[in-house]
C-alpha cells in the first residue's frame, strides 16, 4: 500500500510532533520548570524550537545525528534574535552532551543564562513522553503493518476517498484490476473508474452512503483500456480528517460469468427434454427436473427424498439390478434401457445415463438422464415386423426364418442334433384366390398359418415364404417317424374344411423334408432340398410328405429336360392321341370318345399329360399343341364318321390359357370348317375349376361357341367351387363327375353322397351327367342306380391308339 504523504516512519512521527510537544508542555514537570522560570510556552513553537524538535526526533529515530542538523545554529540565532532574553531563559529539551550544539552555545550563547541544570528533569520529561508516544507509534505502526499486508494481501481492490471522491489511497490488487498504476489512480476520483453511475448519481449514492455509514452494492467499473468489468464495492464511510471513504472493490467478473453460466445450467436442467434425476450417495433424489416429472408422472415434492426405485416396474430381475451398480462403482457410469413403472401404473421404456460423482474419491451424488423411448421402441417394433414378418399371417418371413435357421443350427452344433425343415405348399389356394377374389385369398392363408401354428410347439418356428407356400424349422426332434407324424397332422388339418364366406372349402398339403445337418449344411440347401421333396409329393398326387432322398434330384433334372423338349415336341411330332371312349350304360353302347394327348419323348420316354399340360400351359405351348389336338381329333372323327360311326361325339380338352388368346375363336372356327365334321358332334371339356376363374370372359367366349353349335361339358366338377348362378348361365350340356368321387363310391358314402348329389343338381339344371374314372362293374352298378346313364372309365377301356379305338368300337358294336 502506498500512503500518499510519506511512506517513511519518521515523517509520521513528525506529522505528530505537535501533538508530542503538547504531551511534553502539559506534563507536570514541564509545567513546574515553565512556571518556575516563567518561561512562555509559546517560546516552544517557535520555528527554531519547533526545527530543534524536529531534530531531536530525527535524533531519537535514528534517522539523523544531531550534530548533521546543521540549521540549528541559524535557528537559534534567529530565536535569540526576536525571542531570547538573557533574563529569559531558553529550555532546551535535549541533551547537549556530544553535540554540536554545546560547543556553539559555549561559543555563541555564553552571555546567556542558561540553565542546564534543568536539562535531566526535562529530557527525563521529554523522553518519557516520547516514550509514551512511541508507544503509540509502535502500536500504530503494527497496526498499519497489519492493514498495509491485509490490504496489499487480499486480491479485493482498496481505496481510501475523500469527500469529493479524489482517491487518496489505493492498493496494489485495484490498480492490477483497472490497469492503472497507482500513481495513475491517486490523481484519479471515483467518477474516473465508476462506468455506469452520472456524476449526480454517485453523489447521491455518496450521500447515502454517508447517511447510513456503510454500503455495498454492484457496479461496473472501466479499465484503463476502456474495458468495462463488473465489481461489488463495499464502502464504509468515517468522519475522520473531515470525512474519508473507505472502499473494497471485488472484480466479480467470473463470480457473474458462473452465475451466467449456472443460469444457463439451470435453464438447461429445467427445460430439458431428458429426464434429470440428481440423488445422494445414498440415492435419496434431490433434484428432478420438469421432463422427469413429466415423464413419470409425479410431482417434484412427490419425489424428493425418496430413491428412484419408486418408478421399479418389477420388469427386471435383482440380476440385472446388480450388474447396473457393479458397473456404476466399477466405471463410474452406466448406459441401458431400463422398463419403468409411471404413477398411473403405466410402463414404459427408458433409456438411461447414470452416472456417480465423486469428490476426493468419495461417491457424493449419481446424476441420472433418461428419456422414454416407449415410442421409439413400438417405431422400432414395427419396422422389425416389417423386414422380418409376413405382413397378412404375422409369422416370419424369410429373413426371420432364415436367422432362425442359424440359430438353431449354433445350438444344434453345440448338443450335436439335427433340424429339420418342413416345406408346405398348400392345394387350391390359387383357385380360391382366382375366384372368390383377394381379400378371401388373404383370409385363407391366415387361417391356413393357424392351423399349422396351432400344432408345432413354442420352440419350433413355422414362416411363410409368400404365396401358398409356408416352412417349419423343427428342433428337438428324436425320430424321423416323430417328424413324420409332425408331418401328417399338417396334412390332417388341412383336409379340415375352411369356412370362407359362409362356404365350405378344401386344400390340401404336400410337405417336403430335409434335414440338417444330414442332407445339407447350409440354409439355401436345406430349402432347396424340401422344396424338391415337395415337388416329388406333388408330382405324386399331393396330400402327402415326403423325406428329400437324392434318387428325387434326378427327378428334378429330368423336369427341367421336359421343358426344354416340350419346345421342340409339336414340330418333332412326338404327340399322340388316344381316345378313351364313353358308353351309354342303358343301351349298353359307346357314343363317344374323349381325346386324351400322349407324348413319347425319344429319351425320356412317355410323359404323362398331367406333367406337361400345366408346364405347356405356363410357358404359352397350350395353345398351339391344342390347336394340334383340336384337328387331329376331329380329323379322327371324322374318319370313324365317314367310315360309319357317325353318331360318335368327340370330347376334346381345352386349356383355359386357349380360351384366353383373342384369335382362339377365328382358328377354332377354321379347323372346324377346314376338317368338316359337324359341329354337333364336337364336345369342348372345359374343367370346373378353369371356368369359374375368370367366369365372366369365359361365359362369353362359351357362349359364342355354343353359338357356333358346339357343345360343351364341365369337366373334374366337384373340386372347384360353382356358383349356382353362374353354373345355370352356363351354355355346357354336359357335367362330368370327377373320377376322386366315384373311384370310392364303393367303399365311401360320402362320395356316394356326393355323387348322388351332383346328379341331383344336374337334373335340376338339365344337364347331362358323366361319371369318369368308373373302373369296376360295382361302379357302373351304383353309378346305374343312381341314375347316371354315361360313363368313362377303365371298367369298359383305357384311352386307346386311334386304331385301338376303332377296332373297339367295332367290337363293341
Ligand atoms: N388341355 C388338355 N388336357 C389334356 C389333354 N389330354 C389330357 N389332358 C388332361 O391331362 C390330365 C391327365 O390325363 P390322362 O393322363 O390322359 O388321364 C385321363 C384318363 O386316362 C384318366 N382316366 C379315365 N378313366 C379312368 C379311370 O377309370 N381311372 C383312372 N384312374 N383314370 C382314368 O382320366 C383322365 C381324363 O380326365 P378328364 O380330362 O378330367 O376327363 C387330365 O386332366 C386331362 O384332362 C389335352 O389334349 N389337352
Amino acid at each position: 500500500m502506498k500512503f500518499k504523504k510519506t511512506a517513511q516512519i519518521i515523517d509520521l512521527l513528525i506529522d505528530n510532533k505537535e501533538n508530542i510537544l503538547d504531551v511534553w508542555l502539559s506534563s507536570k514537570e514541564t509545567q513546574n520548570i515553565l512556571n518556575a522560570y516563567d518561561i512562555e510556552i509559546d517560546t516552544f513553537r517557535t520555528p527554531f524550537a519547533t526545527q530543534l524538535f524536529d531534530c531531536y526526533l530525527d535524533q531519537i529515530l535514528g534517522k539523523n545525528n544531531l550534530q548533521d542538523c546543521s540549521v540549528i545554529p541559524a535557528y537559534i540565532k534567529l530565536m535569540l534574535k526576536h525571542h531570547a532574553t538573557p533574563d529569559k531563559i531558553f529550555l532546551l529539551p535535549i541533551e547537549l552532551e556530544n553535540s554540536i550544539l554545546k560547543s556553539f552555545f559555549a561559543n555563541n550563547l555564553s552571555d546567556y543564562e542558561i540553565y542546564i541544570e534543568t536539562n535531566q528533569l526535562t529530557k527525563y520529561t521529554l523522553q518519557a513522553t516520547l516514550t509514551e508516544f512511541q508507544k503509540i507509534f509502535n502500536d500504530q505502526k503494527q497496526e498499519n503493518i497489519y492493514h498495509n499486508a491485509i490490504l496489499e494481501t487480499t486480491n479485493d481492490g482498496y481505496w481510501m476517498a475523500d469527500m469529493s471522491g479524489n482517491l487518496l489511497e489505493v492498493n496494489s490488487s485495484y490498480s492490477k484490476m483497472s490497469g492503472y498504476s497507482i500513481d495513475e489512480l491517486l490523481t484519479m476520483s471515483i467518477q474516473n473508474v465508476e462506468a455506469i453511475e452520472s456524476e449526480e448519481e454517485t453523489k447521491k449514492h455518496i450521500e447515502h452512503i454517508i447517511q447510513y455509514g456503510n454500503e455495498t452494492f454492484e457496479t461496473i467499473h472501466i479499465k484503463k483500456n476502456g474495458e468495462r468489468y463488473p465489481v461489488e464495492v463495499s464502502v464504509s464511510f468515517s468522519e475522520i480528517e473531515g470525512g474519508r471513504f473507505f472502499v473494497l472493490v471485488r472484480d466479480i467478473s467470473e463470480r457473474k460469468r458462473d452465475e451466467k453460466e449456472l443460469l444457463l445450467s439451470s435453464k438447461v436442467f429445467s427445460n430439458m427434454t431428458d429426464g434429470v434425476v440428481i440423488t445422494d450417495s445414498a440415492q435419496h433424489i434431490l433434484k428432478v427436473n420438469n421432463s422427469f416429472c413429466k415423464t413419470t408422472g409425479y410431482t417434484e415434492k412427490e419425489l424428493l427424498g425418496k430413491s428412484p426405485n419408486l418408478l421399479s416396474s418389477g420388469w427386471h430381475d435383482k440380476e440385472f439390478y446388480k450388474q447396473m451398480w457393479e458397473e456404476i462403482s466399477g466405471k463410474g457410469s452406466w448406459q441401458g434401457e431400463i422398463v419403468d413403472r409411471k404413477k398411473n401404473g403405466e410402463t414404459y421404456i427408458s433409456e438411461t445415463s447414470i452416472v456417480a460423482i465423486k469428490k476426493d474419491d468419495e461417491i457424493t451424488n449419481y446424476i441420472a438422464i433418461s428419456s422414454d423411448i416407449s415410442h421409439k421402441k413400438e417405431q422400432e417394433q414395427i419396422i422389425n415386423n416389417l423386414a422380418y414378418y409376413d405382413a397378412l399371417t404375422k409369422l416370419p418371413n424369410k429373413i426371420l426364418f432364415q436367422e432362425r435357421f442359424e440359430n438353431y443350427v449354433s445350438l444344434a452344433k453345440r448338443h450335436q442334433k439335427q433340424i429339420a425343415l418342413l416345406f408346405i405348399d398348400l392345394d387350391n389356394f390359387k383357385n380360391i384366390n382366382d375366384t372368390l377374389g383377394h381379400l378371401v385369398g388373404d383370409q385363407f392363408l391366415k387361417d391356413a398359418a393357424m392351423r399349422i401354428k396351432s400344432i408345432l410347439r413354442e420352440e419350433d418356428t413355422v414362416g411363410r415364404f409368400g404365396g401358398d407356400e409356408f416352412a417349419i424349422l423343427v428342433q428337438n426332434w428324436h425320430s424321423l417317424s416323430s417328424l413324420g407324424t409332425l408331418a401328417q397332422k399338417i396334412i390332417d388339418i388341412f383336409k379340415q374344411p375352411f369356412l370362407l364366406e359362409s362356404t365350405e372349402f378344401f386344400s390340401g398339403a404336400s410337405i417336403g423334408i430335409s434335414i440338417y445337418p444330414d442332407d445339407a449344411q447350409t440354409y439355401d440347401e436345406m430349402v432347396r432340398l424340401a422344396d424338391t421333396a415337395m415337388y416329388h409329393v406333388k408330382n405324386q398326387g399331393k396330400n402327402n410328405y415326403e423325406f428329400y432322398s437324392s434318387s428325387m434330384n434326378t427327378s428334378i433334372a429330368e423336369k427341367m429336360q421336359i421343358l426344354t423338349a416340350l419346345h421342340t415336341a409339336l414340330e418333332n411330332n412326338e404327340f399322340h392321341l388316344t381316345y378313351q371312349p364313353k358308353i351309354n350304360i342303358d343301351t349298353n353302347t359307346v357314343y363317344g370318345m374323349e381325346a386324351l394327348i400322349r407324348w413319347i419323348h425319344p429319351k425320356l420316354g412317355f410323359i404323362s399329360p398331367e406333367i406337361f399340360i400345366p408346364k405347356a400351359e405356363d410357358n404359352g405351348h397350350i395353345y398351339n399343341i391344342g390347336l394340334w389336338v383340336l384337328e387331329k381329333a376331329l380329323e379322327d372323327t371324322k374318319k370313324l364318321h365317314d367310315s360309319g360311326f357317325n353318331d360318335l361325339t368327340v370330347s376334346i380338352n381345352i386349356s383355359s390359357k386357349q380360351l384366353e388368346q383373342n384369335c382362339f375363336l377365328d382358328d377354332f372356327r377354321k379347323i372346324i370348317d377346314k376338317v368338316g365334321l359337324k359341329r354337333e358332334f364336337i364336345d369342348l371339356e372345359i374343367t370346373e375349376t378353369q371356368v369359374m376363374n375368370n367366369i365372366e370372359s369365359s361365359l362369353d367366349i362359351l357362349r359364342q361357341l355354343s353359338a357356333l353349335g358346339i357343345k360343351m361339358s364341365i369337366d373334374d366338377f366337384g373340386t372347384g367351387y360353382s356358383s349356382l348362378n353362374y353354373l345355370k348361365q352356363l351354355p355346357a350340356s354336359t357335367i362330368k363327375i370327377d373320377k376322386s368321387f366315384v373311384l370310392d363310391i364303393d367303399k365311401d358314402e360320402n362320395d356316394k353322397a356326393i355323387v348322388s348329389s351332383i346328379i341331383a343338381l344336374s337334373q335340376s339344371l338339365n344337364k347331362n351327367i358323366v361319371a369318369e374314372g368308373s373302373e369296376t362293374e360295382e361302379h357302373i352298378k351304383i353309378l346305374k342306380e343312381l341314375g347316371v346313364n354315361q360313363v368313362q372309365g377303365y371298367f369298359y377301356s383305357k384311352p386307346l391308339k386311334f386304331e385301338e379305338f376303332e377296332s373297339f368300337l367295332k367290337e363293341f358294336r
